[in-house]
């Protein structure tokens, strides 16, 4: 059975093939076979239904949303299209075939399906080009690679997708916004070669734009509109209700592992949108906090200098949430990194209290003993150990507080669990490997970890990322609550939403400097885009100044 939307919003679609009227109509997708037509998956994890008798119909030429809350089921189900996970029940078709789950490992590409999945499915430990060419290369036969037409390649194809980046480096030593735009870049040039002339095929993106600034998103929808355009289909899972209104057609909700509904974009306002996801509206959000710049200064940076960063100076005050954003290349995003000594810098000093730190020696060690803690947006590789229970994850940082922990266990047990609690994290099963929750859970985890040491300092890179919107709220609130209480908080963030939601101030950077400083009422969404866009203008003319 499907629950459907309310019937007082958006016209429902159901998940029958065939457009709407009034929907940006995909060219003669009425009459047309869909691409993926699933029906009643079902997927169990140890007695837990994380999908449940779940319909999904992708038309050609359609970009369809898939969205819900964190944990309703969305990478489960696109796991299922991969192969990744066998499903407990499921009938789906590909383009009118029929076809049997799961499928064997490296087989979708036939079938035309092409993911990019959450954790971007990149092996760190090869280059970008092995990266690039890993599947190809693999199936070729041929016992000789030539490196450098490979090389030479990679260079055009990366030209006609206006990225930049080496062929050579390491994926481990490139950044989260390169990392997205390769996986993407796979993603596309194995779609287009899997549908060639007249096969229709699906790209599959889960959530790939959390790790982009805004211009990467705009370079990703040129991408997406241009495989419309040739009559292949996305499937496009996203928490950016923004993004979504921009750039799908329809779109499916998933509640609790169940199809909620299924409706034509461009007749559903957001707040239609929000009420299916999280069953309730959000009220407007208010979080006016006092003054805090004329409190006690809690860290001064001075002068630094490292990848990406020229020469930047600051300082944040007790109680201030302090914003850091920019265009790809500006150096924002850095900084957390740099000052928690979790990525070499050039030069620099940082007074915390009455400490005064050289950063090119800064470790996170030190770093930690100062008082600063870093959240950062890489959570599955930076931010924990995915094998251990969710608890021990939460409380490796406080054991210290437990000890001898033999005889705490229970007492930390209780106190996971109460943290679990307070940040909805789902399921909140202390017990449960990290690694099995939802993408925006182990992120509402990893906060929880860190904002109860109640740090001095707090680096954060993309706090909210992938997270939903009815917990990102919750994760404004706490964010400024804990500045109530004192704590100075650093967010780098090319989401102007949550810089405007969050911040006291916000530092634009362009050409690793700060271009513009906001505060008070300009901190507003629209503002800050606003000096994002002219950042470059304003870093060539401090550059010439
Ligand atoms: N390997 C696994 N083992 C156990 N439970 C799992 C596993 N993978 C997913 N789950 C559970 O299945 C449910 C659905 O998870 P899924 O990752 O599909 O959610 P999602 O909608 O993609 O969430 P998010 O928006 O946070 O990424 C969750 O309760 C999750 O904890």
């Amino acid at each position: 059975m499907t629950d459907q939307a309310p019937t007082s919003g958006p016209r429902s679609t159901g998940t029958e093939p065939g457009v709407p009227s009034g929907a940006p109509a995909p060219a003669g997708a009425a009459t047309a076979v869909p691409v993926i037509e699933l029906r009643g998956l079902t997927k169990t994890f140890g007695g837990a239904k994380a999908l449940d008798d779940v319909d999904l119909t992708v038309l050609p030429g359609e970009v369809h949303g898939l969205l819900g809350e964190n944990g309703s089921g969305k990478s489960t189900l696109i796991k299922v299209l991969a192969g990744y996970h066998t499903p407990d029940a499921v009938d789906l078709k590909i383009n009118g075939e029929p076809v049997k789950l799961p499928l064997p490992a490296g087989s979708f590409g036939d079938l035309g399906l092409s993911f990019v999945h959450q954790d971007l499915g990149l092996l760190r430990d090869l280059t970008v080009i092995e990266n690039l060419r890993m599947v190809d290369l693999a199936q070729s036969g041929s016992w000789r690679i030539d490196w450098r037409a490979e090389r030479r390649r990679a260079y055009q194809l990366f030209d006609d997708y206006g990225v930049s980046l080496d062929p050579h480096a390491l994926v481990n030593d490139i950044s989260e916004t390169d990392r997205a735009l390769l996986a993407i870049v796979r993603a596309t040039e194995g779609i287009k070669a899997a549908t060639g002339e007249d096969r229709r095929g699906l790209l599959v993106l889960d959530e790939p734009t959390v790790f982009l600034p805004r211009e990467g998103t705009e370079r990703l929808f040129a991408i997406v509109r241009d495989i419309v355009a040739n009559h292949a289909s996305v499937l496009f899972v996203s928490h950016d209700l923004d993004e979504v209104r921009q750039i799908t057609d329809r779109v499916t909700v998933l509640r609790d592992g169940r199809v909620h509904g299924t409706v034509v974009t461009a007749e559903a306002t957001e707040g239609q949108l929000v009420e299916m996801i999280i069953g309730r509206r959000l009220a407007q959000l208010e979080l006016a906090r006092p003054d805090a710049s004329g409190r006690r200064i809690a860290a001064t940076v001075d002068g630094l200098r490292g990848p990406g960063v020229r020469e930047l100076s600051f300082e944040v005050h007790e109680g201030e949430v302090l914003g850091l954003t920019g265009l790809i290349g500006s150096g924002f995003d850095q900084v957390p990194y740099l000052l928690f000594g979790a990525r070499p810098c050039a030069a620099g000093e940082m007074r915390v209290g009455d400490a005064t730190f050289a950063l090119r020696s800064m470790t996170p060690k030190r770093a930690l003993r100062a008082g600063l803690a870093l959240i950062p947006a890489d959570r599955q590789r930076d931010g924990s150990v995915g094998s251990l229970p969710i608890g021990d994850n939460m409380m490796l940082q406080v054991l210290g507080d437990y000890q001898p922990a033999q005889l705490q266990l229970r007492r930390m047990r209780r106190k996971s669990q109460e943290l679990l609690n307070e940040y909805d994290v789902r399921p909140p099963d202390p017990g449960l490997a990290y690694q099995s929750l939802s993408g925006g859970n182990q992120q509402k985890a990893l906060l929880a970890k860190w904002l109860q040491t109640e740090p001095p300092l707090l680096l954060l890179h993309e706090p909210t990322q992938g997270v939903d919107v009815g917990a990102r709220e919750q994760i404004f609130r706490t964010l400024s609550a804990s500045a109530e209480r004192g704590m100075a908080i650093v967010c780098a963030s090319s989401d102007y939403e949550q810089l405007s939601a969050v911040c006291d101030r916000v530092l634009v950077l362009g050409a690793g400097r700060i271009v513009r400083e906001l505060s008070g009422g300009e901190v507003t969404k629209e503002r800050i885009a606003e000096q994002v866009y002219n950042s470059v203008t304003l870093a060539e003319a401090e550059r010439v100044r």
